[in-house]
């Protein structure tokens, strides 16, 4: 693959500051800029060949059209604030570092679902008013009941095998990966009808697409276990907002626990603020672990393309590769999403109009 000059970095949140010091030691300048405004980031951007971002900064096509990018790197998983189509159509390569948070967001995920079943942070807060409250935090426990997962890609697998450990029959549902596949995972694929109603858990792991927003609605929520709890450390509107707020009024949802909104922050409180919902700051990737390997990751791959380091791309949004390409032919074909080849993992494939514009092919 042809070599891609890439002499300026942008980071424009807080990234681990191995991705500054990596880049840096390959020559290219590094600024790094936070929480800067739709405006001012429009300014700044027409500087630089690349931007590093995680999930705060909105990608516009605006930003898009008024940059001379060659790269987007998103040092993370989701890049739903990135406009994708846009950055495509200008021949700018994007790219995530998805399994380098894998573990942090399924442990988090995990938390959730255990803080759901012992009331661990209502009680707590309650011990600080001076409190000592034994009978309102009654719990259930976690051994014997069902956990529905909806989305078995990397982080949907690592909650089965965790929650398996706690004594949960975990079933679950996903368009690509195959049953057989899960199955040695130990959960149970079925359609999102025959699931529905089993579950005592639910817990969201796609990505957020036309497809999968308001998986969880008014509909789907009336065919659930009365008092059933969910979980999403996903993305805000997987699990429809305004729905979720109703079925925890009506009693059909007995708890939710939310590391993810559909505006974050969230400026309707009244999810946040409902006794039997328990949040979090969009803190799933939030670990030095974590961060350490999507900075890193993030700077590597920059670093590879810039060497014209070839780069294995997969036609495919899950962890199962269906078939393999170098980085050229994968532009060629189909891939702007790339991870790359040492990290073992896979990248997601978007539909791909031409790379021309940066000679990539
Ligand atoms: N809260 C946080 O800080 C974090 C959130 N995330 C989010 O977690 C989500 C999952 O990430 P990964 O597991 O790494 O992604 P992945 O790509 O490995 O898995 C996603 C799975 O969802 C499946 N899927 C797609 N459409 C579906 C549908 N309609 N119904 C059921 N399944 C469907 C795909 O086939 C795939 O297997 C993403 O939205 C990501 O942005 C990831 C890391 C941290
Ligand atoms: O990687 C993801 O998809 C995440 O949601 C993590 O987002 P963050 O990098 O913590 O802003």
């Amino acid at each position: 693959m042809a070599p891609i000059f890439i002499k300026t970095v942008l980071i424009s949140e807080s990234v681990d500051p191995r991705c500054k010091t990596i880049l840096e030691e390959n020559g290219i300048r590094v600024t790094e800029k936070q929480n800067m405004k739709k405006d001012e980031l429009m300014a700044e951007i027409k500087d630089y060949d690349g931007l590093v971002v995680r999930s705060a900064t909105k990608v516009t096509s605006d930003i898009i059209n008024a940059a001379n990018l060659k790269i987007i790197g998103r040092a993370g998983t989701g890049v739903d604030n990135v406009d994708v189509d846009a950055a495509t159509k200008k021949g700018i390569i994007v790219m995530n570092t998805p399994s380098g948070n894998t573990i942090s967001a399924a442990e988090l995920t995990c938390a959730l679902l255990m803080s759901l079943s012992r009331n661990v942070p209502q009680a707590a807060m309650s011990m600080k008013q001076g409190n000592w409250d034994r009978k309102k935090f009654m719990g259930a426990e976690l051994y014997g009941k069902v956990l529905g997962i909806v989305g078995l890609g990397r982080i949907g697998k690592e909650v089965a095998s965790r929650m398996q450990s706690f004594g949960m029959r975990t079933i679950g549902y996903d368009p690509i990966t195959p049953p057989e596949v899960t199955a040695s995972w130990g959960v149970e694929q079925m359609s999102l009808e025959q699931l529905w109603p089993q579950c005592d858990y639910i817990t969201v792991h796609t990505p957020l697409m036309p497809s999968t927003v308001g998986l969880l609605n008014d509909e789907t929520f009336a065919k659930c276990k009365k008092g059933v709890k969910v979980v999403n450390c996903a993305r805000g509107g997987i699990i429809d907002e305004a729905a979720l707020l109703r079925a925890l009024e009506s009693g059909q949802c007995g708890g939710a626990g939310l590391d993810v909104f559909v505006e974050e922050p969230p400026q309707n409180r009244s999810l946040v603020d409902h006794p039997n919902v328990i949040s979090c700051p969009h803190l799933g990737a939030s670990t030095k672990e974590a961060q350490a390997r999507c900075g890193e990751d993030i700077a590597l791959q920059i670093v590879d393309m810039v060497k014209g380091k070839k780069l294995v791309g997969a036609v495919s949004s899950t962890p199962l590769a269906i078939a393999s390409f170098d980085f050229g032919t994968a532009c060629k074909m189909s891939s702007v999403l790339c991870q790359q080849h040492h990290t073992g993992s896979m990248c997601e494939v978007r539909p791909f109009y031409t790379c021309k514009a940066n000679k990539l092919v």
